[in-house]
């Protein structure tokens, strides 16, 4: 049923973030994604809780968005700290390719999303239809998230690797700060080839924290879209 007001991309959204809302299980801790998609999946588990269902489940947030949102939601938290094993997480994409790898970031929380997917038994990636791509790179750029101590020449050193850079700014005309007080550098490579070597690379540079390709991270997928809710694991 769709939302009054609502378009085809939110009804999308919200469907997939329903389904995968499903695979909870009482008692678990669920790593919590971020983004306007992750944001239906909090909202879906506030609403089951107040159905006084998987009212023991407790949530790993992955930005400080999703912990506001949840908070204000009541949706109980812990930390990887308390929990450092995750049972399932739970988060959006930007963009999807056939093998379930992903480019992630499109909203600055890609450090955090990938400590807690790594910290994860299962991951879920929940997304509408219009974020599968044929090639990694094709529709989205990769943020890659620098250290401002020498960021100019992370910058360069990306552009070494092929990519044209933009870097991220804030509402305030400021560059824009991740969570960990980070800087994010847009790096838009075209249609990438091979997308664990670049990966590679990027894990090499000291002064790059974090990137947005996940390799081997997605457990399943939910896509929602005019066809319907579909479930696809990696092949
Ligand atoms: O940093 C943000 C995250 O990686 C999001 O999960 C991603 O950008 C997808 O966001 P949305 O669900 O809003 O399209």
């Amino acid at each position: 049923m769709s939302t009054t007001g609502e378009g085809d991309v939110a009804r999308f959204k919200r469907q997939a973030a329903e389904r995968a809302v499903e695979a909870i299980q009482p008692g678990m801790v669920v790593g919590l994604g971020s983004g306007s998609t992750a944001a239906f999946v909090v909202h879906r588990l506030a609403a089951l809780r107040a159905e006084g269902k998987l009212t023991d489940v407790v949530g790993v947030p992955t930005s400080v968005g999703t912990e506001e949102l949840a908070r204000a939601s009541g949706v109980p938290l812990t930390t990887l700290e308390e929990h450092p094993v995750v049972d399932l997480t739970l988060d959006g994409a930007d963009e999807v390719d056939p093998a379930l790898r992903l480019i992630k970031g499109g909203g600055g929380a890609l450090l955090r999303e990938k400590i807690v997917a790594q910290a994860s038994r299962r991951v879920l990636i929940v997304v509408d239809a219009g974020k599968l791509s044929p090639r990694l790179g094709t529709r989205w750029p990769v943020p890659v998230e620098v250290l401002p101590f020498g960021w100019r020449s992370q910058a360069l050193f990306l552009e070494g690797l092929g990519a044209r850079i933009t870097p991220r700014w804030g509402p305030d005309g400021a560059l824009y700060r991740t969570d960990q007080g980070n800087f994010i550098l847009d790096c838009a490579f075209g249609p990438i080839e091979r997308p664990e070597q670049l990966a590679s690379r990027l894990e090499a540079r000291a002064g790059i924290v974090a990137h947005g390709l996940f390799i081997g991270l997605t457990s399943e997928l939910v896509v929602a879209g005019p066809s319907g809710v579909e479930l696809r694991r990696p092949s």
